[in-house]
């Protein structure tokens, strides 16, 4: 797959080493993140990644801050995107299953690369089921594009 991968300071040595191990599974990476421990601002880095999802320059996303929380809040504002912030593979998997999540989000803070692999393994595997979980990711869109249209706040 290819997969666009983002991080903010909180999060670069474990972007490294998630971007290792999906380049060994012979994932192509796209990194938008940023590569020193300086501080940064992650809604830039997320919007990033959300953007080349949203223009399916990619498969999905790899989003990872302090928590996976704020990443994903900011690639959540891009139309078309459902980011995911989990910290088990469990939720992983659902995500994508049940919410067709196009981006995982989680935190370097929260979770160790042990884990971390783990929660790329459960999404990367999992399919979206379709049937009545279409049915609820259509009306999540259709939230999104009342507001786009103004017409409601
Ligand atoms: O957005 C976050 C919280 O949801 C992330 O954890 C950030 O990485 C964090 O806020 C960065 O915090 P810092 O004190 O500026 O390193």
């Amino acid at each position: 797959m290819k997969i666009a991968i983002g991080n903010d300071h909180a999060a670069t040595a474990l972007k490294f080493e998630m971007m290792d191990y999906l380049g060994n599974l012979g994932h192509e990476l796209v990194n938008f993140g940023t590569d020193e421990d300086a501080s940064v601002n992650y809604p830039d880095y997320g919007e990033a990644v959300a953007r080349a999802v949203a223009r399916k320059e990619v498969d999905c996303g790899v989003l990872i801050c302090g928590t996976g929380i704020g990443i994903s809040l900011a690639a959540n504002k891009v139309e078309g995107i459902r980011a995911a912030s989990v910290s088990d593979p469990v939720s992983a998997r659902l995500a994508r299953e049940h919410n067709d999540a196009n981006i995982i989000c989680f935190g370097a803070r929260i979770v160790g690369p042990e884990m971390a692999r783990a929660i790329l393994d459960a999404y990367l595997g999992a399919e979206f089921l379709g049937g009545r979980h279409a049915d609820r990711v259509r009306l999540i869109h259709e939230i999104e594009k009342r507001t786009i249209e103004g017409r409601e706040l």
